[in-house]
């Protein structure tokens, strides 16, 4: 058994594959002051929970976006018997080539999301990552990372709003959202979320006006599911996009 573990700064995703087959998806917060012996025994219960046996497992491999944590959580997987723990960074086959003005700058959260668009979805590909942050990016037909966008996430910026905000209420995102807002939580609802999707919807267009049509559309992240449905363009929620390119690209490393 292999474990993909992509690291963010919100949470911790974690899949679990045997051959072709994925056997479970999990998530665990990021706890930047947890020891290498905390999260050791976490994916020791978390393999338990999910029957699986510590004994099977042979590696796992890493997508970090905060540095401090990655050795912590290779130690920690070390711990429970990984054998091999590889991390995405210089050193490892991925199979994208990644064309921007400083390779090693790029966030490990778009290369594993791109190996796993471009192994699944036709090229060229549009990504859409809502997680802490939102990410666009895009990989072209010849598996070029060819660059991206970042913006606050949505629960960032209406966390944001709520703290700056003396009359503005902390609220979900659950629920029916109304174009024109008639009460507070409806006209923040509104606006963050409408907001989001028209600037997702708006982005794509210019992508395609930059780079040329997308034959995909992918979008992954924790928010993808309360967003993608109020876009307008046909796009593709794919939760598991990182942790199965991040097994992906352990594959290609293992031959
Ligand atoms: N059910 C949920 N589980 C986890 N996070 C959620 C959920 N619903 C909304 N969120 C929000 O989604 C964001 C986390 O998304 P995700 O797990 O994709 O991000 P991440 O990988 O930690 O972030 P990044 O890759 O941007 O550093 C946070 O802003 C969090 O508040
Ligand atoms: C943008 C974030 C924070 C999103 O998780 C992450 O991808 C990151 O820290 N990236 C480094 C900067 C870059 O990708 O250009
Ligand atoms: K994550």
């Amino acid at each position: 058994m292999i474990l993909s573990v992509d690291v963010g700064n919100t949470n911790i995703s974690i899949g679990a594959y045997e051959a072709e087959n994925r056997l479970f998806v999990c998530h665990i917060l990021t706890e930047p002051d947890k020891t290498e012996v905390e999260y050791a025994m976490l994916f020791h219960h978390i393999l338990h929970l999910h029957r699986q046996s510590e004994q099977d497992l042979e590696g796992a491999i890493i997508s970090s976006v905060v540095p401090p944590l990655s050795p912590v959580l290779k130690a920690a997987l070390q711990l429970c018997g990984a054998e091999r723990v590889l991390q995405v960074g210089p050193g490892i086959r991925t199979g994208l080539n990644i064309r921007i003005d400083n390779p090693a700058q790029l966030g490990a959260d778009f290369v594993a999301a791109a190996i796993g668009a471009m192994d699944r979805y036709p090229l060229p590909a549009i990504i859409v990552d809502l997680g802490t942050a939102t990410k666009i990016s895009v990989v072209d037909r010849s598996r070029t990372f060819i660059g991206g966008s970042i913006m606050p996430g949505v629960k960032v910026s209406l966390d944001a709003l709520s703290n700056r905000a003396a009359q503005l209420p902390h609220i979900s995102l659950e629920g029916p959202v109304p174009v024109i807002g008639t009460n507070t939580v409806d006209s923040m609802k509104s606006g963050v979320l409408l907001g989001a999707a028209s600037m997702i919807d708006g982005m794509i267009a210019r992508y395609e006006e930059a780079a040329g049509p997308a034959a995909s559309v992918v979008a992954c992240g924790a928010l993808a599911d309360v967003v993608v449905p109020l876009c307008r363009r046909e796009i593709t929620v794919d939760s598991t996009l990182r942790i199965d390119g991040l097994y992906a690209a352990w594959r290609k490393n293992s031959v």
